[in-house]
């Protein structure tokens, strides 16, 4: 079971962050999906197929850490194990945010395959966690898409457990994952990531 008033909070937050990420184009045409965590077994997240920026919280349903729907007679997310593998991996990870932006679309289909993305030298890295200087390299995974995605959960449950470090990866051709203790902290990661994605698009943009 899960306690109704937290469900409360989290599905407004996960109602404001839509309208947020809807309102600057990060997450077009039904495309994102967004979680927060109510307490260690269960997590909060967006129902399939919801228009993200038209969001109401009946469009919230609750999941158990393996993603069977609680209490609920709706489909969760088709993406629900992306988020579930992250909660599982992560105790401290409140909010999992993923965004269908055209710059991180764009720069996933750039990046050559198998080579992780890597910025370094940008005073915004310090909007991550753990992070006190411009002065070291972000290393952001790029995982193959796929209609397989209890396969692609177990792929990034592979590599965050030998790179708890990282705050989000992309998916090639489709868009962004990352998470943060608080919603607040991961609509800051999702912000800062979009700022990183402009400035070496632009980068290659000016230096091709
Ligand atoms: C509208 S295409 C995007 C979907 O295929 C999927 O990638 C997505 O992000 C949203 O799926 P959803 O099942 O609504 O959570
Ligand atoms: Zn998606």
């Amino acid at each position: 079971m899960f306690d109704v008033t937290r469900y409360a909070t989290a599905a407004q937050a996960i109602v404001d962050a839509g309208r947020f990420l809807y309102d600057r184009g990060w997450s077009p045409a039904t495309s994102s999906n967004y979680s927060a965590r109510l307490d260690p077994d269960h997590i909060a997240i967006t129902v399939s197929g919801r228009h993200k920026g038209r969001l109401s919280t009946n469009d919230v349903m609750v999941v158990d850490l393996n993603g069977n729907p609680v209490q609920s007679d709706a489909k969760s997310s088709a993406e629900t194990l992306l988020h579930t593998v992250l909660y599982q991996i992560y105790p401290d990870v409140g909010a999992v945010l993923h965004t269908h932006s055209v710059k991180a679309t764009v720069l996933s289909r750039l990046i050559e395959a198998g080579a992780p993305f890597e910025v370094e030298g940008y005073e915004l890295q310090k909007a991550f966690p753990g992070v006190d200087s411009h002065d070291g390299r972000l290393r952001i995974p790029v995982f193959e898409n796929t209609q397989d995605i209890p396969a692609l959960a177990e792929r990034t449950r592979e590599w965050f457990q030998h790179h708890p470090e990282q705050p989000g990866y992309l998916i090639r051709g489709h868009g962004l994952y990352t998470w943060g203790e608080t919603m607040e902290d991961c609509l800051r990661h999702v912000e800062a990531f979009e700022f990183l994605f402009e400035c070496e698009l632009e980068t290659m943009r000016v230096c091709r």
